[in-house]
This record gives structure tokens, sequence and C-alpha cells, in this order.
């Protein structure tokens, strides 16, 4: 017999309001369009002294402040293959092919990507999430699940197993 645990954790509260455009097929590009991720993660591990996997208020905290951290921002792809971002000042360019899109800054979240897919913001999300629960105390989770859902019902999801 084995037994296996982990913990789930969905708040109504784990929505971030975020700009993109991601490419598809050859080269179309989408335009600007924004929606209301909602994100939820599962922590894989062995029980603790508590009878825990891992505190689901560690779990909960971390993800509020990294769906707070990508809301209401734009978020762009820095490895895309064809969409380049540059950064000049206090302004981001992004260009794909004759198309020019200007942001502040401020408004935007640059993230090492190669599309901004609900797949890849997943991952980031994912991963992020593993170094902050380092961080926090938790070193050593046994499989990792974060999943970001675009639009009721379409979601992209991140699985990460430690070898
Ligand atoms: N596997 C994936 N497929 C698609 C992704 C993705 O991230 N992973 N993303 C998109 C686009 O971003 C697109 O915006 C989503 O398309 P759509 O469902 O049309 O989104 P809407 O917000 O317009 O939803 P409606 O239900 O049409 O209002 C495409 N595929």
């Amino acid at each position: 017999m084995s037994e296996q645990y982990h913990v789930r954790v969905a708040k109504e509260h784990f929505v971030f309001s975020a700009a993109h455009f991601i490419t598809f097929g050859d080269n179309i590009c989408e335009r600007l369009h924004g929606h209301n991720y909602a994100v939820a993660a599962e922590v894989h591990g062995p029980l603790d002294a508590n009878q825990y996997v891992v505190d689901f208020i560690l779990v909960r905290d971390t993800l509020a402040k990294l769906t707070q951290e990508l809301d209401h921002h734009v978020l762009l792809p820095t490895k895309h293959p064809t969409i380049r971002v540059e950064v000049a000042g206090q302004e981001v360019t992004a260009t794909f092919e004759e198309r020019r899109w200007v942001f502040p800054l401020g408004d935007c979240v640059l993230l090492e990507v190669e599309n901004t897919t609900a797949e890849l913001l997943a991952r980031v999300l994912g991963e992020r999430l593993h170094e902050r629960l380092r961080e926090g105390g938790y070193a050593s989770p046994a499989a990792i699940t974060v999943s970001v859902d675009e639009c009721n019902g379409q979601e992209g999801v991140w699985s990460w197993t430690a070898d």
C-alpha cells in the first residue's frame, strides 16, 4: 500500500488582470487584449510533524503576492523568437514585423518566456512559488503543479517533479 498527499490552494482572489498578445501558427500575432487570469496550485509531499504537507497559509500568501505582482500589467515575453522587447529609459518597445507597441516601463512585466501563453505563465508562477516556498522554510516538495485559467475553463498547467 502507498499513500500520497498534496495540498491544493485555489482562492477567489488569486486573480490577475493583465494584457498580453501571443503569436501562433507561422506568423499570426494577436492584438493586445486582456484576461482575468485565475491561478491555483498543488504542492505534493510527505506529511511533516504537524501532519501537513505544507502550511496552507504559506502557499496562500505566496500565491497572493505572486498574482499581485502581475495584476494590472502588460505581460511581455523576452525570449520570443519574433517579438522583440526592448527597454530604453522608462519605456518598453515591443515590435513584431511592422507593428510596434510602446508602454511605460512601470506598466509592464517582462517575463523570460518564449510566448505569454497560459502554459508559460503557469511555469513562471510555479518556479517563483517553488523559490519562495524554499525561502519560507519549505525546502523539499515532491511535486508542484500550477494552473493558469485564461477565461473560465481554458487552463494552461505546469507540473514539476523532484528527481
Ligand atoms: N494552449 C493555449 N491555447 C491558447 C492560448 C494559450 O495560452 N494556451 N491563448 C490563446 C489566446 O491568448 C486567446 O486570447 C484566447 O482566446 P479566446 O478563447 O478567444 O479568448 P477570449 O478571452 O477572447 O475568450 P472568449 O471566450 O472568446 O470571450 C489562444 N489559445
